[in-house]
């Protein structure tokens, strides 16, 4: 049973300055679930910052309610929210690290004068402050944990980008929390780098049970690792499913232009548009875009195609990649035949649900 861990109804959030005033976030209606871990997109200044950090109070909502495993946020005195915020961990784009202390020293510093519970002889539970060798267990679990077992007496500026958040991440799961907010994580990594963070955080998620929320302006690491996505722009959330809903029916353009940045398609359509099978296009023919997600492929497609409508598919590129082990395809695709034949193709076609975009053979006259 899917167990609501993060529930934001309406939650609202207006920065008041002198002369103006900024609708950050707007009436935004989230809920997160255990073990998912959930992208939320948008541009720079669509409000996602704002919006998680009002998960662990960060910001508090001008309006709206919050509820975090099972806590009303907004009805907690200080020390209840403290002990709550230890239950959601947090890693930002700049590591915000100690560079004068080490690496074990950055881990461990959550931990310190942090209580534990402890059974007596005679049964009973009581609390007491950590020791300082059950927190040096810990330090070297988690180091070893983001692959860092060698780095501990290392200080965080001789470490690379990428080491440098391996340190946040296990500097944020010190508190065994059962949340992860990722603001940001991966934007100031190289992409092989960046691919690297993901796999750790879905290695986490997998492992630990932990659930992630991952803001990012890279639709990339969405696709790497999230299982659901929402779409955020001025504020809003104006799109949101699971990754394969999303990717295969986007309804907003923003949405598909996020899509768009993951199988670099303009760049395709340009080179496509470029060669002699679409130079030379006399009507009826037609450029066309076939997008599928699930278990169509190019194979019975463009043969069923042929065999059954008569109607001729010259692939002019190709893309298919594997999002949580479902196939997403998109072809650049000539197709050529009568136009009665190609009418009951692309009738075929969205019966196969294979989404169809038609292009012009050239930049001018795109059609919808
Ligand atoms: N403390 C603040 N005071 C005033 N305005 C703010 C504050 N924090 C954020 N904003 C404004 O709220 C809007 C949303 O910012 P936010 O940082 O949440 O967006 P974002 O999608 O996370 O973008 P980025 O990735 O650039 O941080 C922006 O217009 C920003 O200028």
């Amino acid at each position: 049973m899917a167990e609501p861990l993060i529930t934001l109804k309406q939650v609202d959030v207006e920065f008041k300055e002198k002369t103006r005033s900024v609708h950050a976030v707007d009436h935004v209606d989230l809920t997160v679930e255990r073990g998912d871990i959930y992208g939320i997109v948008g541009y720079s200044g669509a409000g996602k910052s704002t919006l998680v950090r009002t998960i662990n109070l960060l910001q508090r909502p001008t309006s709206g309610t919050v509820s975090v495993l099972g806590q009303d946020m907004l009805k907690l005195d200080a020390a209840k929210l403290r002990q709550e915020r230890r239950r959601i961990g947090m890693i930002f784009q700049h590591f915000n690290l100690m560079n004068s202390r080490t690496i074990a020293d950055n881990v461990a510093f959550p931990l310190k004068g942090t209580k534990v519970t402890e059974t007596t002889a005679d049964g009973k539970k009581i609390w007491r402050k950590i020791k300082k060798s059950e927190i040096n267990q810990k330090v070297s679990d988690l180091l070893e944990l983001v692959g860092l077992a060698d780095r501990a007496t290392a200080y965080p500026n001789e470490l690379s980008g990428g080491q440098k958040q391996r340190v946040g991440i296990a500097r944020a799961l010190a508190s065994d929390p059962e949340i992860l907010i990722s603001d940001e994580a991966t934007s100031a990594l190289d992409p092989k780098t960046t691919s690297s963070i993901l796999d750790l955080l879905a290695h986490l998620n997998q492992k630990l049970g932990l659930t992630i929320v991952l803001i990012t302006h890279e639709m990339e690491a969405v696709k790497q690792i999230c299982n659901k996505v929402a779409v955020m722009d001025e504020g809003r959330i104006i799109e949101r499913g699971t990754l394969l809903q999303i990717f295969a029916q986007p309804h907003e353009q923003l949405t598909k232009d996020f899509i768009d940045t993951t199988i670099q398609i303009e760049s395709a359509i340009a080179a496509v548009r470029k060669q002699p099978a679409v130079r030379d296009l006399q009507a009826p023919d037609q450029l066309v875009r076939l997008t599928y997600v699930g278990a169509s492929t190019d194979q019975p497609l463009v043969a069923t195609l042929f065999k059954t409508y008569n109607v001729t598919a010259n692939i002019l590129f190709g893309d298919i990649q594997i999002l949580q082990g479902t196939p997403f395809g998109n072809l650049l695709v000539v197709l050529s035949g009568t136009q009665a034949d190609l009418d009951r193709a692309f009738d075929y076609l969205q019966q196969s649900d294979v989404t169809v975009q038609h292009l012009s053979a050239n930049q001018e006259g795109e059609q919808a």
